[in-house]
């Protein structure tokens, strides 16, 4: 998507323009005396030399605490029993077939022949054919072929491509060295029947060590009919919102293709399977593999897998016309982490999960049976660092001059998109012609420059782009005018792709739908001078991101709206076109493929580090003589406690309604704990001060207390022996709690039993699930509880900094940044950001409150509850025994059951 091919020996095949199409910007001689040596003459070399075949080295692991830091491995052949972690990254079938640099993508692929000898003489032949054959024939067959794909300095270098996902190779390798070693597992594509064997027994383990490349083997038939047929015909329409046209692909996805779908997900499973060792993220990428992390999770059941899509993903409406619909869903939802380009995409997903599998789907993911998966939200971006440098390459500047003599005078209007229907090509030439009738004073002083990236003959002519071009042209081209010129990618490198980005007075994109559009982001960072407008798709990933609204939207069906944002985008003032582009620029630059890599794998990591402690890690329960000595022999100790669910295991439901009486143990206990001068003593609770919180603080006076989640803070007595409550929410807006109760009440209404509580800067909602009621109204109350913290999610989350924390029989809804991880931090963490609003409320309210110790001085903690985010952070300290008391892994060291909580504490109170 990101980057159009280097220079090939395609470009000598696109010498002679058809009737429509100008190729104004050819190829220059440097370019392409250039080129490098063909593919398969390097494979053919290889081969003859067979003392190349050297040991592959095997590098020693390196340790790193940093989770980026993945420590370089031999795969294969090389497995010197270490425990390893490096990247298997699992790469679209497409961007497999293409990845090493070819160009086809068509169903009649060119045949090449299969002997090594004869492949140089298959070369030239076609070479030769070239120049017979149409210009769009030729350039789409011949490279259509593997071999062309190999061309560069290290033979089996995977090169991005407008073929392959080139947005996704960039962003790998823009990690650099924080990605210490990765391996792109992928197809090369048809016409490999007659190499497979050969290649294995030669090359296949230089792939790996010298390219990081994992070719997954499959017969030519089977990739033709999974890859373009059920991926082309039927998957990509549809997760385009295109309702799939039942009479013309039911064949393709009620029969054979879909077969060659799973046949294909099934060979990358066997293939990633038998070089996967521990320590591994699977990292699978887009729609061609929807399968493959269930398939993958049967053989490897504790690996980190997570699964991005690149292409957008429809509304439930749309998904469920596929009749392999369950299966796709279900193949995906073993993966730890799912990942979308867009809030809204990741929303219909979700939707689509609950309504077609009636699974429970939450604004953080999906509930599948006993385990969770997360789904989130991770904007693809650019490498804009390297794009920098490469824009520094004299052909640009070159290239831009030439550009700027031939067109003087006029406007340039740049776009590059695939030449699909769902590309909308078509509209934007339809909409340039509407932009000439209605003002004539540019004909003539306008041209249109439309790079396409081909895909097959067919979708170029069901997008009837070819006629749509060919109509305007003829109506307004003059001997030395012609509006619209065409060319293929192929046609120019990149140099001269970045000077045209460069040189244009605007870009459009007239996309009908888009997973995100990173051309945007390309021609953003190229207009560093200039300023000039985007014409932006409201369809576009891209669009949905608020740094993007300061393009100029349109509509792409409506023809006249594009015109008049043509025509506004060529007369914007500069000044306006600077603060327009400073928006942009602001998201390519922060949004940036470092960013998309780095926040995708932490996620999978995080998740899988959750989803292994459920199904794996076997916590053992608190031995309390193990722990007594160390407790006796510190002199200042810190002991956090949960109150309900862990101390007092009483039914919220109720809580309210009747009078607020704390268990009395619970209360001695706390009692007897404070007294020991040693201790430093805080109860965490999720319930408000007022009637409830007061009322323990009344009864256990010399302890801390943290109430609603962390909202409110009673710090321990001062040497005054008076304490305060402060509140941790003094300066946050509250005013999402209207429109969250309204969304509640509605709920409510319809949900028998369920009500809201509010509290100063929360809400809960609880829903009646009695054991004794009907399933039905168990399974119509849950529901109706998915329903409602998706609503709230999706309508108020992002814009007030909410977050929705689930329960068994309820949940929650409160500030992002207020958690009783966030208050025990400002209670031990002196100097931290959250201590120093604490502390200047404290001080003002009762100077003694600020008396505040540092976790630091602390030679004991003891952390006994459910906090999941308060157990990790305390775990990092080397003297703290943290407790979980919940069902639910909290990645606490030791669990307790709830019944035997209060056995144990006491223990530690009369422990002498
Ligand atoms: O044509 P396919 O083999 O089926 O591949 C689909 C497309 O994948 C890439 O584009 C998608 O990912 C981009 C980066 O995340 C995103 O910007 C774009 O909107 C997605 O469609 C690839 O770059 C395209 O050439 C492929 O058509």
């Amino acid at each position: 998507d990101s980057t159009p091919p280097s220079p090939d020996e395609n470009a000598l095949a696109v010498g002679t323009p058809g009737p429509t199409f100008l190729q104004s910007v050819p190829p220059t001689r440097s370019t392409l005396q250039n080129k490098p040596a063909g593919p398969l003459r390097s494979i053919v070399e290889d081969l003859k030399d067979k003392s190349r075949q050297v040991t592959p080295a095997v590098t020693p692991r390196s340790e790193s605490s940093n989770p980026f830091s993945f420590p370089t491995r031999a795969l294969g052949n090389n497995t010197n029993g270490n425990s390893a972690t490096s990247l298997v990254n699992a790469l679209s079938a497409k961007a497999l077939a293409n990845g090493v640099n070819g160009h086809g993508n068509g169903a009649k692929r060119h045949q090449t022949t299969h002997s090594n000898s004869t492949a140089a003489q298959t070369r030239v032949q076609r070479r030769l054919s070239r120049g017979t054959a149409s210009h769009r024939t030729s350039s789409r067959s011949l490279s259509s072929t593997r071999h062309e794909s190999v061309s560069h300095s290290t033979p089996w270098h995977i090169e991005s491509n407008p073929h392959c996902n080139g947005g996704l190779k960039n962003a790998v390798d823009s990690m650099g060295g924080r990605l210490k070693r990765k391996l792109w597992v992928g197809t090369l594509g048809t016409n490999t029947d007659g190499f497979r064997e050969s290649l294995k027994r030669n090359m296949e383990w230089r792939m790996r060590d010298e390219c990081d490349s994992l070719p997954v083997w499959i017969p030519d038939a089977e990739f033709a009919s999974c890859y373009d047929e059920f991926c082309h015909q039927v998957l990509w329409p549809c997760l385009h919102y295109a309702i799939p046209d039942a009479p013309k692909t039911k064949s393709f996805y009620e029969s054979e293709s879909y077969k060659q779908y799973v046949a294909v997900n099934q060979r990358f499973a066997d293939s990633i399977a038998s070089v996967y060792q521990d320590g591994d993220i699977i990292w699978v990428n887009d729609y061609h593999l929807m399968l493959l992390p269930t398939m993958l999770r049967t053989r490897l059941p504790g690996a980190p897998i997570g699964f991005f899509m690149h292409v957008a993903f429809p509304s439930s409406e749309i998904f469920r016309c596929l009749s392999v619909r369950e299966d796709l869903l279900k193949g995906l939802l073993s993966a730890d982490l799912i990942g979308f380009q867009t809030a809204n995409y990741a929303r219909h997903f979700r939707q689509t999960v609950s309504r077609i599998l009636a699974a429970e789907a939450l604004p953080k993911g999906i509930q599948v049976d006993d385990r969770f998966v997360d789904v989130g939200v991770f904007p693809m971006g650019i490498d804009v660092v390297s794009l920098t440098e490469k824009k520094r390459d004299p052909e640009v500047a070159e290239c831009m001059a030439s550009i700027r003599q031939r067109y003087a005078g006029m406007k340039i209007i740049v776009g590059r998109d695939k030449l699909d229907g769902i590309q909308g090509v078509r509209h934007k030439i339809q909409a340039f012609e509407a932009f000439l009738d209605k003002y004539p004073e540019f004909q003539g002083k306008v041209v249109l420059i439309q790079v396409a990236l081909q895909t097959t003959e067919e979708n170029e002519t069901q997008g009837g782009v070819a006629d749509v071009v060919s109509h305007l042209n003829s109506r307004f081209s003059t001997l030395t005018y012609q509006p619209v010129v065409f060319l293929h990618t192929q046609d120019l490198t990149f140099s001269q792709y970045l000077a045209l980005l460069t040189i244009a007075d605007a870009f459009v994109v007239t996309s009908l739908r888009e997973g995100m559009a990173l051309r945007t982001h390309e021609f953003v960072e190229c207009q560093e001078e200039r300023h000039r407008p985007l014409v932006l798709s409201e369809f576009t990933g891209s669009y949905s991101y608020s740094g993007f609204r300061s393009c100029i939207p349109i509509n792409p069906w409506d023809k006249r709206m594009t015109a008049k944002a043509i025509h506004q985008a060529l007369t914007m003032s500069d000044q306006e076109a600077l603060s327009r582009w400073e928006d942009l620029h602001s998201h390519v630059v922060t949004q940036s493929a470092q960013a998309f890599v780095t926040s995708f794998l932490v996620r999978c990591l995080r998740a899988n580090l959750e989803h292994v402690q459920t199904d794996i890690v076997e916590v053992a329960t608190l031995d309390v003589p193990r722990v007594l000595p160390p407790y006796r022999h510190s002199t200042k100790r810190l002991l956090l406690i949960d109150f309900e669910g862990t101390m007092w295991q009483r039914d919220m439901r109720t809580l309210g309604r009747d009078e607020f009486n704390p268990p009395k143990g619970a209360l001695d206990v706390l009692n007897r704990l404070a007294e020991d001068s040693h201790n430093d003593v805080w109860l965490l609770s999720g319930l408000p001060v007022k009637g409830m919180m007061d009322i323990v603080a009344e009864a256990v006076p010399k302890i801390g207390i943290v109430a609603e989640n962390g909202c409110f803070i009673k710090t321990r007595p001062g040497r005054s022996g008076e304490s305060t409550w402060l509140s941790m929410v003094t300066n946050f807006n509250l005013t999402w709690k209207a429109p969250c109760m309204e969304i509640l009440n509605y709920f409510t209404e319809r949900t028998p039993g369920s009500f809201i509580e509010e509290r100063e800067a929360s809400v809960v909602w609880r829903f009646w699930t009695d054991p004794d009621e009907p399933t039905s109204d168990r399974l119509w109350a849950r529901r109706q509880a998915a329903e409602a913290q998706n609503h709230i999610f999706d309508s108020l989350g992002e814009r007030y900094g909410l977050r929705i924390i689930p329960g068994a029989n309820s949940f929650l809804v409160l500030p992002n940044n207020i958690s009783r991880s966030t208050a025990v931090g400002a209670i031990i963490h002196p100097g931290g950001p959250a201590h120093s609003a604490l502390a200047s409320r404290a001080a003002w309210l009762a100077p003694e409150a600020t008396e505040t110790e540092s976790i630091t001085d602390f030679d004991f903690v003891l952390a006994v509850g459910k906090d999941q985010k308060l157990m990790r952070r305390l775990n990092e300290l080397d003297n703290a025994e943290t407790v979980s008391t919940g069902n639910k892994p909290t990645g606490a060291k030791w669990k307790l059951e709830p019944e035997h909580v209060m056995d144990a504490l006491w223990r530690f109170a009369e422990a002498k």
